[in-house]
């Protein structure tokens, strides 16, 4: 899903396109600092470590597959992303790349907010004590208990998705004698340059409202009538995993356009814009992901303009960054089970986890990196396809990596950046036992979710 796509990938003996397989790295056992988190390093003696800990010594104690997460790196993204958009914006976390109690508890002490869009998401913020007014719900269909959890313990917004959910949120508010609230979710038209399944403002798509053909200033006109809603803002998120900074400007422009037009029709300006998430980040050593300061830049600059030219007050800018934050922060350790090398094609070397630990391969075709990490190797680079254990040939972690040629059953491989989307989307395929997530830090690990056991699916299984 990178941009340097390539569906079929690149096979032994085959002349390969420029870019990501245009050959093996020079040095296969040197860690590119833009794919790994900051804390990573190869030691002298070959062995990969994080947060100063060897992954052998982790392997050893937490067993594999496992996500490693580095603690310090969460921490300065959530800082670099705050100090970027400074005390006149909200940076809320979206929960859905993934969350935990730590997690949650990091956020509070680094001041984001938290973007939640399920009960289960509210209820694991709640418990680690996120104060419910830096909480935002979204979701396009959230049940009715869903949206009263929210509504009773004063969630700071809701974030409405259709009409129905208008008069829905409106009734359940009013039923408990509040005013909830809310901000309009509307779909501005871009094709954001993404995979189909993670882009989410052209119009033929199941979030928001459209701005085309006016629904979206309907959508406003019924809420500003209702006495349950506090409508404070219009919402907007293009996508996922983008790099390109002009189909935001062009949703900034679009969303800025539609106050001026609430405006014009209803004599109110609207206190707040949130231009939603989906930055991306470097998955290999091809992407190139834009800071969080330049991002900051970029949509503070077209919000004033666009703003101080419709004669609008500049609204209070809030962002939604998931994979930003969490996805460049953990890798995923593997244990290799089998080398099998197809004379002619490729060698497959099969790990102890796959699509139940990181879906995102199978369903996006994504790209990710892959190194050898429990020892350095001198051996010749082998084109290689890295498989998890799953009973399905779609099980693929990474396509397409270059691996030193020696490598063998019970050596370790670490894929970098699977801190988002990997663990929120696991699975038990194969009643696989979903890995547990370890934060690293200053020498120590500590397990923050522990991985699933065998009784954990029994106890599901109630016979
Ligand atoms: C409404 C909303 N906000 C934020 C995000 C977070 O996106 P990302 O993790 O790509 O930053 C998403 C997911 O795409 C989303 O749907
Ligand atoms: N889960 C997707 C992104 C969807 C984001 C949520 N709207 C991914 O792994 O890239």
């Amino acid at each position: 899903m990178s941009r340097s796509a390539h569906p079929a990938g690149p096979r032994h003996g085959d002349v390969l396109p420029e870019g990501h397989y245009a050959g093996p790295p020079a040095d296969l056992n040197t860690l590119d600092p833009h794919v790994w988190s900051r804390t990573v390093r190869r030691d002298a003696d070959g062995v990969v470590t994080v947060g100063g800990l060897a992954v052998t010594a982790l392997a050893e104690e937490f067993g594999t597959p496992a996500y490693f997460l580095d603690e310090e790196d969460f921490r300065a993204r959530c800082r670099a992303w705050k100090d970027a958009f400074g005390a006149d914006a909200d940076v809320f976390y979206a929960g859905k790349a993934f969350l935990s109690r730590a997690i949650v508890r990091w956020l509070n002490e680094e001041g984001l907010n938290l973007d939640v869009c399920s009960g289960g998401e509210l209820a694991t913020a709640l418990a680690a004590g996120m104060p419910a007014e830096r909480i935002a719900l979204h979701g396009n269909n959230k049940s009715t208990e869903e949206i009263t959890r929210a509504v009773e313990v004063g969630v700071g917004r809701i974030v409405l998705d259709s009409f129905q959910e208008i008069v829905r949120v409106a009734h359940i508010a009013e039923k408990l004698g509040k005013r909830q609230p809310v901000q309009i979710r509307v779909t501005v038209g871009v094709e954001a340059h993404t995979h189909e399944f993670i882009a989410t403002a052209h119009e033929d798509q199941k979030f928001g409202i459209a701005l085309a053909g006016g629904q979206a200033a309907e959508a406003v006109r019924r809420a500003l009538k209702l006495d349950g809603l506090e409508l404070i803002g219009i919402h907007s998120h293009i996508g996922s995993q983008i790099f390109d900074m002009a189909g935001f400007e062009v949703s900034a422009r679009r969303v800025v356009q539609l106050l001026a037009e609430v405006r014009d029709e209803h004599g109110v300006e609207l206190p707040e814009i949130d231009l939603g998430g989906g930055l991306g980040i470097a998955y290999t050593s091809d992407d190139d992901p834009r800071e969080p300061h330049e991002i900051a830049k970029a949509l503070g600059d077209i919000v004033t303009r666009e703003c101080e030219a419709a004669g609008l007050r500049v609204p209070r800018l809030s962002v939604e960054p998931g994979r930003a934050i969490v996805g460049p922060t953990a890798f995923t350790l593997y244990e290799v089970g089998t080398v099998k090398e197809l004379e002619g094609l490729r060698t497959y070397v099969s790990v102890d986890g796959g699509m139940s630990d990181n879906i995102r391969t199978a369903l996006y075709d994504a790209e990710y990196s892959v190194a050898l990490v429990s020892r350095a190797s001198d051996a010749e680079p082998m084109l290689s396809r890295v498989v998890g254990k799953h009973c399905e040939s779609g099980d693929i972690v990474v396509r397409d990596a270059f691996l030193p040629g020696d490598v063998a059953p019970g050596d370790l491989l670490a894929v970098p950046a699977t801190g988002a989307y990997c663990r929120s989307m696991a699975n038990n395929y194969n009643h696989a036992l979903r890995p547990p997530v370890v934060a690293v830090k200053d020498g120590a690990a500590r397990v923050i979710v522990r991985r699933e056991t065998e009784e954990d699916l029994l106890r599901l299984d109630v016979g």
